[in-house]
């Protein structure tokens, strides 16, 4: 493709993202399935680029506003992810004499805002929690793409198994360091057509995201109910634990999302799985379970801020307003779940959100409400669930698990862990 049109395409894109009326990783796969010619290095320049505008957008609108042109391909040129040679070739002399320009400003001299990539609304709490020093390791950390990490199917493979056939085909990757069943592969290879993916020994996850289902310890036997099971990332790691026996829920009231559970639960060789698509957190189905459930995990809908590594477009389409929203829906979900447990059964409550406001406080609201549930120091009960007790200790604040991009390297999560009083 000439050079040209690859920026072209890059420019279209970007000019679609910054409407925020969508968000960026259905836009993206929208706009290749529209340009089904692009081959793997044209499509991984196209979303680099248009995800780096997201991720920078307030510095680069900045840079772009001394060059002419359309402003998306302005950013375009600033933002682009691809082979530097190619770029020079579709841009036009007075855009290279501009980017010289550009690229002779020194950013560490711009202004905060400019520098940290942030909404002002998020600065404040941020800071407030972790400090300016660490403020600043976030928001770099945040501003960089995250690794691609699996996890292992135990049912079907061993870690070091699938390390050696990944390596076999030309794939590094090490083990991660607090999750027991996660690998972390070095670049992003494309995994479907591998043998260790359509047989099920593996499945996309974040660490962080293996670990909230660590937390839940669902064991074989059980009765166990993943609330907000979605497209069932830890609905799958919950059933592997159970060693495919017992039952486990997996509510959501998104049919379309339970939907995509599907084949991923024919890749993983699990039968003991119940898709249930509820109308709400009250149906009527959640109250005839009630007092019969060993294990509930909530990984409640959330502003996704700790997932700002994979879907920067979150922190402009979230506002001090939906975190609110998300807040109230946060507690009436965990009040409802919570019914569910017998005695001496453990509730997790899990978010991918960064704030206070979807974490702490909601376990707060929901503490002072129910005197029957105890809370477990996270720190224990990881360590419990083969997580090596000084690395437990490093994930847990407060008696609650806490990750951080900057620190954990995983994406940021927050959980609670509480017994109903027998
Ligand atoms: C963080 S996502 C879940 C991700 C999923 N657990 C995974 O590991 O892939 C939150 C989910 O909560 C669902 N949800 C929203 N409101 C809900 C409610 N009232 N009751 C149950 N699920 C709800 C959303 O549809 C969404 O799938």
């Amino acid at each position: 493709m000439h050079p040209n049109a690859l920026l072209e395409l890059c420019a279209e894109l970007v000019d679609s993202l910054l409407l925020f009326d969508k968000p960026a990783d259905a836009l993206v796969s929208d706009f290749f399935r529209a340009n089904k010619s692009l081959g793997q290095r044209e499509r991984h320049t196209i979303a680099e680029t248009a995800y780096a505008v997201l991720r920078q957008r307030p510095m680069l609108q900045h840079l772009a506003q001394s060059g002419r042109g359309p402003m998306a391909r302005r950013l375009a040129i600033l933002a682009w992810a691809g082979n530097e040679a190619f770029l020079r070739g579709a841009l036009k002399e007075e855009e290279q004499q501009w980017l010289k320009q550009v690229g002779s400003i020194d950013r560490a001299k711009l202004p905060e805002k400019l520098r940290h990539n942030l909404p002002d609304w998020l600065v404040e709490p941020l800071k407030a929690r972790l400090g300016e020093e660490q403020f600043w390791q976030l928001a770099d950390a945040v501003n960089t793409a995250a690794p691609l990490d699996l996890r292992v199917n135990l049912l079907k493979a061993k870690r070091e198994d699938v390390q050696a056939a990944l390596k076999d085909k030309g794939f590094n990757s090490t083990p991660t360091p607090y999750s027991p069943w996660g690998l972390r592969l070095e670049g992003k290879p494309a995994l479907q057509k591998l043998d260790v993916f359509t047989s099920g020994q593996v499945e996309v996850q974040d660490e962080g995201s293996q670990l909230l289902s660590l937390l839940t310890e669902a064991k074989r036997g059980e009765m166990v109910v993943d609330f907000c099971a979605g497209a069932g990332g830890k609905t799958l790691a919950l059933g592997a634990a159970m060693r495919n026996t017992g039952r486990l829920y997996a509510f959501d009231v998104s049919g379309h999302r339970l939907d995509k559970l599907k084949p991923r639960l024919a890749r993983s060789g699990l039968s003991n799985v119940y898709p249930v698509q509820i109308s709400n957190e009250r149906d009527d189905r959640i109250k005839r379970l009630a007092g019969k459930i060993d294990r509930v995990l909530v990984d409640a809908p959330c502003s996704g801020l700790g997932t700002l590594r994979r879907n920067p477009d979150l922190k402009w389409r979230q506002s001090p307003d939906s975190v609110k929203e998300l807040h109230d829906k946060q507690v009436a979900i965990l009040n409802s779940a919570a019914r569910l447990l017998k005695p001496g059964g453990r509730l997790v409550y899990a978010t991918c959100s960064l704030l206070d406001a979807e974490n702490e406080a909601v376990a707060q609201v929901f503490a002072e409400a129910h005197p029957d549930f105890t809370l477990q120091p996270a720190q224990e009960v990881l360590a419990h669930a083969q997580v090596d007790a000084e690395q437990a200790k490093a994930l847990s604040d407060n008696g609650y698990l806490r990750l951080w991009p900057h620190r954990h390297h995983s994406d940021g999560f927050f959980a609670a862990v509480w017994e109903r009083k027998k």
